[in-house]
């Protein structure tokens, strides 16, 4: 019988997902097809590709994604797998809290311990619980694996680990996300002992620093709303404009949360919209101006890291903005250059695909993830 598993990564405006040959008793996995259900209103739809990227099915409108993201697409995914057999799904979730720092095999009491960590991850955790969901249904006997994208920065040093206030739990305190995203990365690259900065620029977006290939600090904290400026969040906020808002405008709970998590960053500041390639082709102020604060948070945040690792050796671009935009990439590195680095495209097989290096004049390389969908 020839086996296959799927990985499955829900963001916060899209699935990805991957099936898997699995090859022989000694565990090698080769790519069969991948694709991508995108719910931004503007592009939704699902495109399903070959390793290649030959595109082997396509369709317009999102499923109900809310209710049932994966199960529509199961059919489909079959036809392609033909006659492998899925057994195990492994799927990115966001947060891990104090209790997982592995990957773990999903039976019920982890579902609801991943499902109490929802008010710390709102957008995330309801989004990687759907799919599981629906999967626990649709194939019950499927073996689900939950990976963690808090579990890379575990061993962050209390410096960075510990937020600057009284002890209040010993579960209260920063995290960090992407993990899987900057496990990866640094597992590509290589070079472990290169003070290395990953910017993590999607929908959501986060900067680690890596020392020895582990994370020491990164941007985000207790929750995925800290650090950067991102598509529909604000990043870092005076914490004294939540309390004016809460006491002195009356917002509620619901009100603040919404507006911190759904209305502020790109789509805030912007009124347009949360998608960075629609405001890189608009012409008017408030998108520039949304852009311009995208790239400045961003370039200040990769300082911070600098600082940690005392010094910057190396800086990589992944995530959805941070692969595709080559302008988004310049307008970051210009306002960086002090730190001596100098943005330089040129193309090479070191390191291995899928990167593709962006170097090196001074101190710094720079490497960019290649668009593989
Ligand atoms: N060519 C491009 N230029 C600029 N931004 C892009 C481009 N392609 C995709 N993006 C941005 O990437 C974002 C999605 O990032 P991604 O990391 O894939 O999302 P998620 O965080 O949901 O996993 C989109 O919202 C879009 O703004
Ligand atoms: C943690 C996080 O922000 O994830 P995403 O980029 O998928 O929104
Ligand atoms: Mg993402």
């Amino acid at each position: 019988m020839t086996k296959a598993i799927l990985a499955l990564n829900a963001g916060s405006s899209s699935i990805k997902f991957a099936a898997y040959r699995v090859d022989g008793d000694d565990p090698g996995l080769s790519l069969i097809c991948r694709g991508l259900l995108d719910r931004h209103a503007s592009s939704a739809g699902f495109t399903i590709k070959d390793a290649a990227g030959k595109i082997l099915d396509q369709a317009q409108s999102a499923p109900d994604e809310q209710t049932d993201p994966i199960s529509p697409l199961l059919p489909r995914l079959q036809c392609i797998l033909g006659r492998a057999t899925l057994i195990a799904v492994g799927h990115r979730v966001v947060h891990g809290g104090a209790h997982f720092s592995a990957p773990i095999l999903i039976q019920d009491d982890v579902l609801q311990r991943i499902d109490t960590l929802t008010p710390l991850a709102p957008l995330h955790q309801p989004a990687c619980l759907a799919p599981i969901r629906a999967l626990q249904r649709a194939r019950p006997e499927l073996a689900q694996v939950a990976c963690f994208d808090t579990a890379f920065h575990r061993d962050m040093p209390s410096v960075y680990k510990r937020l600057p206030i009284p002890d209040i739990g010993d579960d209260i305190h920063r995290y960090g996300f992407h993990g899987l995203s900057f496990e990866y990365v640094a597992a590509q690259i290589g070079d472990p002992q290169k003070r290395t900065v990953i910017a993590h620029l999607g929908n959501g977006s986060s900067v680690c620093a890596l020392q020895d290939g582990r994370s020491i600090n990164t941007s985000m904290g207790l929750t995925p709303l800290d650090g950067l400026m991102m598509a529909t969040r604000s990043g870092a906020i005076d914490p004294g404009l939540l309390l004016y808002l809460l006491e002195s405008k009356g917002l509620s709970t619901q009100e603040l949360k919404d507006l911190l998590y759904r209305e502020s960053g790109l789509v805030g500041v912007s009124g347009v919209s949360s998608d960075m390639r629609t405001l890189l082709s608009a012409s008017d102020q408030r998108s520039r101006l949304a852009v311009d604060q995208f790239c400045a948070r961003a370039a200040e945040y990769i300082a911070v890291m600098a600082v940690s690792l005392g010094g910057l050796d190396r800086l990589v671009f992944t995530g959805g903005i941070g692969e595709n935009s080559s302008q988004v990439r310049s307008e970051i590195s210009y306002r960086i250059r002090w730190l001596g680095i100098e943005l330089e495209e040129i193309e090479t097989n070191d390191p291995p695909a899928p990167f593709r290096a962006h170097a090196a004049r001074s101190r710094c390389r720079w490497y960019q993830q290649t668009k593989k969908r």
